[in-house]
């Protein structure tokens, strides 16, 4: 656990899933400066997580020694710009977890070239189970790397790529995908519905089953597809049901899925470089 302070740049979705993540594992609140425009939303951080407010994002930056820069790609470049005098005074670390966000972007708005690092998280973050991929930029030192990693491995599992440009597939797959199993489980939850299932009892159920699956594909030396063979006895009713998912090509449709995503990583970035 770190005693310096972070300060948190937007304090929407993600940022709250980092905030509530990082206070779980024992980081006091107190230490967690957070700025955005919303004061509802500062309250509401405040009072849940004891986190120090600010209204100015220059004001939270003051005395941090990291930064997390949690806004959309869109606002990136004005708070950036806005923020730079105000960084440039202690050089603190800057964390970037924006999707398609350059780090050579991110240089340019703040000034005098500081250490990047481009983190990946998701919003399971908020209960320590993020995955989380990472990607520092030449200037970041190895303290630097250590400092984001400890940041980022107290909500979740870490992992460092070798190139930028991978962190648009871990977009694609890991920051993106919580919102791949939401779906399913709303599809699964539905088609228990339709067998005549009362809707509480089809969403606990769905529910329970992606907890145990994940769980086991977790503890378990098999891969995923062993598992998953292990639950299809030969002419029962899971081959039945799988027919149908593989008949409709889930691996083609879900490769579609996660390159169309990667696909956007790219095209924001491509906007924000063209307008350096
Ligand atoms: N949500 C997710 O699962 C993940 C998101 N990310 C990345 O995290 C970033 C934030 O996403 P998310 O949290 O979902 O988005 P949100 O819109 O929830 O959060 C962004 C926050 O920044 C605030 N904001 C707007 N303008 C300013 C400003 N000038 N100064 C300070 N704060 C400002 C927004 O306020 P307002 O609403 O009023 O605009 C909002 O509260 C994105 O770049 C995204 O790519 C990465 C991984 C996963
Ligand atoms: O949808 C988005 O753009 C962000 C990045 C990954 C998850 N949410």
């Amino acid at each position: 656990m770190t005693t310096s302070t972070i300060a948190f740049i937007g304090g929407g979705n993600m940022a709250t899933s980092l905030i509530a993540g990082l206070v779980a594992d024992g980081y006091d609140g107190a230490t967690l400066n957070v700025s955005d425009p919303r004061p509802e939303r500062l309250e509401l951080l405040h009072n849940r997580y004891g986190v120090a407010t600010f209204a100015r994002n220059s004001d939270a930056v003051a005395g941090a020694d990291t930064l997390l820069l949690c806004l959309k790609p869109l606002q990136a470049a004005e708070v950036c710009r806005e923020i730079a005098a105000a960084a440039a005074v202690r050089s603190p670390l800057v964390i970037s977890v924006m999707a398609g966000v350059p780090e050579q972007a991110l240089q340019y708005w703040l000034g005098g070239q500081p250490p990047i690092v481009r983190a990946m998280p998701n919003t399971p973050a908020m209960v320590q189970t993020g995955a989380i991929g990472l990607h520092a930029s030449p200037e970041v030192s190895e303290d630097g790397r250590n400092h984001a990693e400890t940041i980022l491995r107290a909500v979740g599992l870490t992992r460092w790529v070798a190139t930028e440009d991978q962190i648009d597939a871990v977009t694609a797959l890991s920051g993106s995908g919580p919102a791949y199993f939401f779906l399913f489980m709303e599809a699964l939850e539905e088609a228990g519905i339709s067998l005549g299932l009362d809707g509480e009892t089809a969403r606990l159920l769905t529910i329970q089953t992606a907890l145990g699956a994940a769980k086991m594909a977790v503890e378990s030396t098999d891969p995923p597809g062993r598992l998953r063979e292990r639950v299809t006895s030969p002419g029962g009713t899971t081959e039945r049901a799988l027919e149908h998912l593989l008949k409709a090509d889930l691996h083609a449709l879900m490769k579609r899925a996660a390159r169309a995503a990667h696909h956007r990583a790219g095209e924001i970035s491509r906007d924000l470089s063209e307008s350096l």
